[in-house]
């Protein structure tokens, strides 16, 4: 395709006016999750793989985490087994277990690699199994269920959570062409598979490599107040104060957990952004002002 001449110019000023974010962000690495609410339209999806693909062309190392939750959940229903979540984390009982891993390493991690292929990058689906990179231990959810007077601790099957990254596995990507493409399901000594939320593992991914950004795409404008409005920063003390009042919760609790944990262990900046924008990730990374809630490791009051 080519550009007329206006057109040309338009195109010859903003690549010139992104040299500084291109600078800024050249040699780092980038984790973005890519949740599954996101993930619904044909058109927003080959426009997020075109952006993964430039990212890699310009010289930032893209890692992408994807979910599937809602791809996991059609599948159940297919197979009239009951999706059931505590705090945000899917119950997973053996046969949902299987489920589970078909469905994240099988069928959304090849999607995704296929529309970064197609859009000229070369990608590379893998899961916490591969070379056992992801370790995985069994989580407990500490519940209040109703009736109850305290919350307990809830056994949720093989859910679990990331003992260890392999970082010397992740960081030879940063050397290739390739760009990792990571379902999140963790394996641990013995090889049993753990079903992991996706967040939880690309804040554990980000952590471990230490990236410069950690993006959590989702299907919702970022971190919102209870009349709607979009909070466009949040520090550790308001995040606490949003959660005990009810203002955060479910999915998103396992967001704004693993993106504080991401900030606080040195990752430079958490965002939860909306991946129905068009271009998301760019948008975030080309703007000054972001997109969506930033999450910083912050005090109130600093
Ligand atoms: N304070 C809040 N602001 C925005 N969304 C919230 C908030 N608390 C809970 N949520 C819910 O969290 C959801 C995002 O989590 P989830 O559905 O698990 O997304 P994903 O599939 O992208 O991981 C939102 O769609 C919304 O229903
Ligand atoms: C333990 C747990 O809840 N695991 C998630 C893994 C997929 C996921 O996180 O997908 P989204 O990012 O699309 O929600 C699940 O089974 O749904």
């Amino acid at each position: 395709m080519a550009f007329s001449r206006e057109s040309a110019l338009d195109v010859a000023k903003v690549l010139s006016e992104s040299l500084p974010y291109i600078q800024r962000f050249a040699g780092k690495t980038l984790v973005i999750k890519y949740g599954g609410n996101a993930m619904t339209d044909e058109t927003l999806q080959a426009g997020f793989a075109r952006d993964i693909v430039l990212m890699k062309a310009i010289g930032i190392n893209p890692i992408v985490v994807h979910g599937g939750g809602p791809q996991i959940g059609e599948m159940l229903a297919k197979l009239n087994i009951e999706s059931k979540f505590i705090n945000g984390m899917r119950v997973t009982d053996t046969a949902t277990m299987d489920v589970v891993e078909m469905v994240l390493g099988g069928q959304v991690n090849k999607e995704i690699v296929n529309l970064i292929c197609e859009a000229g990058g070369k990608a590379i689906g893998i899961t916490g199994k591969d070379s056992r990179f992801i370790k995985a231990k069994k989580l407990f959810v500490k519940h209040q269920a109703e009736g109850m007077t305290a919350p307990e601790q809830v056994d949720i099957g093989h859910v679990g959570e990331v003992a260890s990254v392999d970082t010397s596995f992740l960081k030879f990507f940063e050397n290739s062409d390739l760009i990792p493409v990571i379902a999140p399901i963790g394996v641990d000594d013995e090889g049993n598979s753990y079903n992991i939320n996706a967040d939880l593992v690309a804040g554990k991914v980000a952590e471990a490599v230490g990236a410069e950004k950690l993006m959590l795409l989702t299907n919702i404008s970022g971190v919102q107040d209870k009349q709607g409005n979009v909070l466009t920063g949040l520090s550790t003390a308001q995040v606490d104060a949003l959660i005990a009042d009810g203002t955060i919760y479910g999915g998103m609790l396992p967001k704004i957990s693993c993106a504080l944990s991401a900030v606080n262990a040195g990752v430079t900046s958490a965002h939860i952004i909306d991946g129905r924008v068009p271009h998301a990730t760019l948008l975030e990374i080309f703007t000054d002002t972001g997109v969506g809630t930033l999450i910083s490791n912050t005090k109130a009051g600093e």
